[in-house]
């Protein structure tokens, strides 16, 4: 270990990169995206960071963010993945390797299984919830409308991963809901600091103390309806996918199924999942699932606020489209992913090097981490000419002469977004559509969020908006 980090120290003099004092001095100033611009500026487009004894090598450019997200040998995340092990276990996120690939191949079906498309319902009925709420806020004003989006996540994601309602929305009180807050809100404060790095130290704060007794409320509840969803699967004898495909309820409607008994009628089936697996999916379905859609609807509300003519366009898209959102709406889609393209809700994502490995010219030495820095992946002229600027037109102009690589919010090779195209993108269309018939968004005054590249991005400032009835 110590040769390994002997060899990366002389290696990393080879690559441009900031100093630790820089480090140190922009993570206080709390504006790590613009420092990242300036270093993309600066060094070109691969650059290193040491974090501490950990070295960093940031990529930015398409042609090397194909190698890396190619490459079948880059499977195992980096060691910063390690702050959210305690939750999520070995859950697919953070899993690595061959345990993680088999996982995968185990959890494709339950994530392409058709009854998933029927997530549509719960969003819809909260998307009803979250418009009663905004009600109340109509011509009173900027307010924050960032605090109503997360909740709203948070049930739907309740009722898809594990089929019971919490109606944080309507109770924010529940003790499972303050809990995914509050973990989330930890978590987030852990990454860029560096004295909470360190587990052991960690544990004895007061941020480590609260985490633990989140911990022990979030694996308690997910127990309890593991258990819980067992048993109405055995009362109502469903033991295969088939038996769930054909089942009705007492009213002759099909059935919904969550994402937990997909995973419980696979282990039926005899797919070798143990309950510890089964929750840490579950857990890690509930963390990606509520925290990047929240960021995603959030940006996309501001972005929407401070452009009416595009608000128009897309509002006029959601009157026709209504019921329809399953199909494709191609102004909206291409809001979305404007909005992740400028904010994409994960900012980097990082894999451990454990061979050496070869990046366009640079070698990449064994006990590196490489990221992929998709803020400034999204940033580059060559494709996206006056990338600040919010453009959803810029698809259709020229979306052809796109790199693939270009765009990479929701990764891409064998470990991109498992939850993109069956939930993710569903969830944004369905609630955009949802707001956009029934609020107008205009502009806070002089409000500009802070994003800040914490695991998911969030903005620092909240979104502020105002909203006006349709
Ligand atoms: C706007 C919404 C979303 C965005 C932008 C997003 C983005 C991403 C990205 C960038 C990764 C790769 C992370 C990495 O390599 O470390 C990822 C992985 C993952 N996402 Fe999403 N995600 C979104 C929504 C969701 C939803 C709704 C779910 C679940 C229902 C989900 C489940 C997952 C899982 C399980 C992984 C790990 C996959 C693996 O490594 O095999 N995501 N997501």
């Amino acid at each position: 270990k110590i040769m390994e980090f002997i060899k990366l120290r002389q290696w990393s003099a080879s690559i441009p990169g900031p100093s630790i004092s820089e480090l140190i001095e922009n993570v206080k100033k709390g504006q790590i995206l613009s420092w990242f611009k300036e270093l993309r500026q600066k060094h070109g487009s691969t650059f290193r960071i040491w974090f501490g004894k950990d070295l960093m090598v940031f990529f930015t450019d398409p042609e090397d963010i194909k190698q890396l997200l190619g490459n079948n040998n880059l499977l195992y995340k980096s060691s910063n993945y390690k702050i959210v092990t305690p939750w999520l276990g070995n859950g697919l996120l953070t899993n690595g390797g061959e345990s993680w690939h088999t996982r995968r191949k185990f959890l494709t079906p339950a994530f392409h299984f058709r009854i998933l498309s029927e997530f549509k319902e719960p969003m819809e009925e909260n998307c009803r919830i979250l418009i009663r709420r905004l009600d109340e806020k109509v011509e009173g004003g900027e307010f924050d409308i960032y605090p109503y989006i997360t909740l709203f996540a948070l049930d739907v994601i309740c009722e898809t991963a594990m089929g019971i309602k919490k109606n944080a929305q309507m109770q924010s009180e529940s003790e499972y809901v303050k809990a995914v807050q509050q973990i989330c809100h930890i978590l987030h404060k852990r990454s860029f600091s560096f004295w909470q790095r360190n587990n052991i130290f960690f544990k004895f704060t007061q941020d480590g103390r609260k985490r633990d007794a989140c911990l022990k409320i979030l694996h308690d509840e997910t127990d309890r309806v593991i258990k819980l969803r067992r048993k109405m699967l055995e009362d109502s004898k469903i033991t295969s996918m088939l038996d769930a495909e054909k089942s009705c309820d007492s009213f002759g409607q099909k059935k919904r199924f969550a994402f937990l008994d997909m995973l419980l009628i696979s282990q039926m089936e005899g797919v070798p999942l143990t309950d510890r697996e089964i929750r840490e999916e579950v857990d890690t379905f509930m963390f990606e699932g509520h925290d990047t859609t929240s960021s995603a609807i959030g940006f996309a509300i501001y972005l929407l606020s401070q452009h009416a003519e595009v608000q128009k366009q897309a509002y006029e898209e959601a009157v026709a489209f209504e019921g329809r959102e399953k199909e494709s709406m191609p102004y909206l889609e291409a809001i979305i992913k404007e909005t992740l393209r400028l904010y994409p809700s994960v900012p980097f994502y990082s894999r451990s090097v454990k061979e050496d490995l070869q990046v366009g010219q640079i070698t990449v030495p064994k006990g590196a981490s490489v990221s992929i820095l998709s803020y400034m992946v999204h940033r580059d002229e060559q494709y996206y000419p006056e990338p600040e600027k919010f453009d959803p037109s810029r698809y259709f102009k020229n979306e052809k002469d796109l790199h693939p690589f270009s765009f990479v919010a929701f990764s891409a090779g064998p470990r991109n977004c498992i939850g993109e195209s069956k939930v993710a993108m569903l969830e944004l269309k369905c609630s955009l559509s949802h707001l956009l018939r029934n609020f107008e968004f205009l502009p806070a005054k002089d409000f500009k969020p802070n994003p800040l590249p914490e695991l998911v991005m969030k903005s620092g400032n909240g979104i502020k908006v105002c909203v006006k009835r349709r």
